[in-house]
């Protein structure tokens, strides 16, 4: 596996190891060991899975607040996602900032999403599944969201009318968010 190096210390793009040969592809999409001695030490409890029918479709910007944030290792198994983390972490050099990266199933890339950063992604095409694992249970008391059109983040999504959840229409944007991260260098 290669961990690539991102805008940001804490987010880690991954490209895991693939076996081709003539039947197809065979890869390990986690490992305790090697994701540890790659510095990705987090215990993941649970593991989520998105479909998501057309392109176009948004999902984010999500956290949990502390004590129960996540930290997520996301990969996409079927289809192309955009997708997008913003540091809100108070006092940080690049709050308020994002990065967005492509994650597919052909490219098999994974993208480790720290604490301290919300979430969202938007799919490139139809028939999109999203896998990923979260270092702490859902919690709907600690979950939040982030407006995905603030203009202050003027994030560059592929479409200007996405497909949105109807919780999704109604988040705040990141000045009058309720969010708990202060950035500890
Ligand atoms: C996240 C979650 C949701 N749910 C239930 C709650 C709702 O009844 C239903 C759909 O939830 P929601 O609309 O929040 O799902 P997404 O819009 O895909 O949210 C996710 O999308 C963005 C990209 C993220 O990073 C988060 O992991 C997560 O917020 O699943 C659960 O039962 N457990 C869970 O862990």
């Amino acid at each position: 596996m290669k961990i690539l190096e991102t805008r940001f210390a804490e987010v880690k793009l991954i490209e895991p190891a693939v076996f081709g040969d003539h039947r197809g592809f065979f890869m390990e999409s986690y490992n305790e060991q090697s994701f540890r001695a790659n510095g990705i030490t987090h215990t993941f409890v649970q593991d989520n899975h998105s479909f998501s029918a057309e392109a176009g479709v948004l999902r984010g910007l999500h956290y949990q607040l502390n004590p129960k944030a996540q930290t997520k290792l996301v990969r996409v198994t079927a289809g192309a996602i955009y997708d997008v983390v913003v540091d809100i972490r108070k006092g940080s050099p690049t709050f308020g900032e994002w990065q967005g990266f492509i994650l597919s199933a052909a490219n098999k890339r994974q993208l480790l999403v720290p604490q301290g950063f919300a979430h969202g992604f938007c799919t490139l095409v139809p028939n999109c599944e999203v896998q990923y694992k979260v270092d702490a249970l859902y919690s709907p008391e600690h979950d939040r969201g982030i407006a995905w059109n603030d203009p202050a983040l003027a994030i560059d999504w592929p479409t200007s009318s996405p497909v949105l959840s109807d919780k999704d229409t109604k988040h705040p944007v990141l000045a009058e968010a309720d969010i708990n991260f202060i950035y500890e260098g």
